[in-house]
């Protein structure tokens, strides 16, 4: 193959991630052209309605797996937080780059962290995991809805529309905008959406030249954390859009994982965490889920 054609997203974040890829992949394959195929997806389209009531988050992958399927793409580059935790049949992640950052950010033009806020003040977050763990630490703070690529949020911030806003650390560094971080939100008070900050690239399965062009990628630590996030996620619920947060690190051989569901409404939340071998990330989730809904996590998210 000397030609890899890469569906993406037209967000800056979107296009900052998968010229990043271009990048790397020509890095690892000297005289392979790679080209970006951008498109539109339904998710970036609907803007005034809740991405649940729409249909979740599988919407931003939707026509770029259709790109693939008619062969107009060869893979395609994803946030892979936003990747629903069951993929559609004849579809697989080729890659998944190493995570530099998974934490998430308070941003304030006026504000140092969460504790300097006064009370009531406005937050903006539509996330229900970003809710729920606001509502769990600061009951007093009135929470808006707030929907967009990362510059429209903080085009809306900046225009006095919010107090406060919470982002992705990883999203903010990548589009030179990590000086707007004025706190890392980190464990084990705060955790982030499962996989967050981690880049994935989704190929079609029966096309053994992309994955094997991809797998020069792939950062098997990574795989490692963000499998054992994505499959506590799995056995909770199969959807993405909950208020579901987990966090693996791996020291050695050794994987340990931070969990949490919340709820977004009265913030009430449980936590667990279990450490288990490297090489079994798919079980260290499944206990860690386990764990949670021993202590009644089932409740919270069938109330949302
Ligand atoms: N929900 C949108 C989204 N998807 C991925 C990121 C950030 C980058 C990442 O997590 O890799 C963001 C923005 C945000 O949550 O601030």
């Amino acid at each position: 193959m000397t030609r890899l054609r890469i569906a993406t997203r037209k967000s800056p974040l979107a296009l900052w991630q998968t010229e990043h890829v271009a990048a790397r992949l020509r890095q690892a394959h000297p005289g392979l052209a790679v080209e970006l195929v951008p498109l539109s997806t339904r998710g970036d389209e609907i803007l005034d309605r809740s991405l649940a009531a729409i249909g979740g988050k599988g919407l931003f992958l939707k026509e770029l797996e259709l790109a693939m399927q008619r062969f107009d793409a060869d893979c395609a580059v994803h946030s892979l937080k936003d990747v629903p935790m069951e993929l559609e049949p004849g579809f697989a992640l080729g890659a998944i780059l190493a995570r530099h950052d998974p934490a998430d950010a308070f941003v304030s033009p006026r504000f140092a962290d969460l504790a300097a806020l006064p009370p009531g003040a406005r937050v903006g977050t539509s996330s229900l995991r970003r809710q729920a763990q606001l509502r769990a630490l600061r009951p007093d703070l009135d929470l808006r809805d707030l929907r967009g690529n990362v510059n429209t949020r903080l085009a809306k911030l900046d225009a006095g529309e919010y107090d406060a806003i919470v982002l992705a650390c990883a999203g903010l560094e990548r589009l030179g905008l990590g000086a707007r971080v004025r706190a890392r939100l980190d464990a084990p008070d705060w955790l982030p959406a499962p996989a967050q900050g981690a880049i994935a690239i989704e190929c079609r399965s029966d096309d053994p030249a992309t994955r094997a062009l991809c797998a020069a990628l792939d950062d098997p630590a990574t795989r490692t954390c963000v499998e054992a996030e994505r499959a506590m996620n799995r056995a909770l619920h199969g959807s993405c859009h909950v208020p579901v947060a987990a966090l693996a690190t791996l020291d050695g051989t050794r994987l340990r994982l931070q969990g949490l569901v919340g709820s977004a409404g009265d913030g009430r939340r449980v936590r667990a965490q279990a450490e288990g071998a490297a090489d079994a990330p798919e079980a260290l989730g499944q206990a860690v889920a386990q764990a949670l809904l021993a202590q009644g996590a089932r409740a919270l998210l069938d109330a949302g």
